[in-house]
């Protein structure tokens, strides 16, 4: 089932036109991200369909609701959370969770969100005190206390340190295992190819492409390397025998295979038939910033 339906989405500020033309449709149950560079028009799309904004065209639908007609109900199935938390320096995260509940008939238990989240330790701290790391959990939390059937998640791990950023993520797909989906604003590829089913690329307003990290990827046709030293004499027209194969070439004793699809797989076994063991062996596969490239034109900033 399609819980969110976007179509030919638009919205000008006085002097930007911010989202020209998007269309994407989220399915119940998976994390689908928004994926682009500073200004491309991810936040505006997320807040037209959080209702924050009104579009100036096209038309939005969560869960069937209109956000522009249907603001009271739509804010008990999709909880947002936003790209900064604005709170108080002084409140108290527990004062902050008992706050947002009240805003809710029917909130979550804020305690066991706290828990949930890791921030059980923290529930007397000031949000002044807490980490980024901290801050983000808690936005998370906040977003989920009206235990809403989809989380907008706005670029969740900017500013974090690697770690803090690992352990976000695990929280997301906690998250979306307890039966949320997730739309994931996001400017990080690694951090769309790591956690999203799948993703909109948005570029200067508009959707560039939908698909899977991999769909992206084989989409442009971007191409994977391997690199290998064969334990045994090995030609060139065994390897480009194989229809997954488009390049071979030679760097000293290594091997350096071009490639597309299931790449790594075809190629091993073609060896292994040859009783040939491919020693330090290396794959270098392509990536969304790759997919991205070959979409636009350009690097993604
Ligand atoms: N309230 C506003 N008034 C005028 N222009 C705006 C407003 N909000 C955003 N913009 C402009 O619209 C464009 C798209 O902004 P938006 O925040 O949607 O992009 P984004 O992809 O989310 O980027 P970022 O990751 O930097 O937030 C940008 O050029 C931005 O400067």
């Amino acid at each position: 089932m399609k819980i969110i339906e976007v179509k030919n989405l638009r919205k000008r500020y006085p002097d930007h036109l911010a989202v020209d033309d998007v269309s994407f449709e989220v399915a119940e149950g998976e994390i689908f991200g928004i994926l682009g560079p500073n200004g491309a028009g991810k936040t505006t799309t997320v807040e037209c369909v959080a209702g924050l904004r009104v579009p100036d065209g096209g038309t939005v639908r969560v869960t069937g609701l209109d956000p522009r007609t249907d603001r009271d109900r739509l804010r008990r199935v999709l909880g947002m959370q936003l790209q900064s938390a604005a709170l108080p320096e002084k409140i108290k995260v527990w004062e902050a969770m008992d706050l947002y509940a009240s805003f809710y008939p029917d909130p979550a238990n804020w305690s066991e969100l706290l828990d949930r989240v890791g921030l059980a330790g923290k529930r007397e701290a000031a949000f002044a005190k807490l980490s980024g790391g901290q801050r983000q959990r808690l936005s998370v939390a906040l977003a989920l206390v009206g235990r809403p059937r989809v989380a907008v998640l706005d670029e969740l791990t900017t500013g974090l340190d690697p770690q803090a950023r690992r352990d976000t993520w695990e929280l997301v797909e906690q998250v979306r295992e307890s039966g949320v989906t997730i739309v994931l604003v996001t400017h990080f590829m690694e951090e769309a190819e790591r956690l999203c089913d799948r993703l909109a690329i948005i570029d200067a307003g508009k959707v560039v492409a939908t698909d899977s990290p991999a769909g992206l990827i084989a989409q442009v046709g971007a191409e994977q390397r391997i690199r290998f030293r064969p334990s045994a004499p090995v030609t060139d027209d065994m390897l480009l025998a194989l229809p997954e194969v488009r390049e071979v070439g030679r760097s000293g004793a290594q091997v350096v295979v071009s490639g597309t699809g299931n790449l790594a797989p075809v190629l091993t076994l073609a060896l292994a038939r040859h009783d040939i063991v491919p020693m330090d062996l290396r794959i270098e596969q392509a990536t969304l910033d790759d997919a991205f490239l070959a979409l636009t034109g350009r690097q993604f900033a």
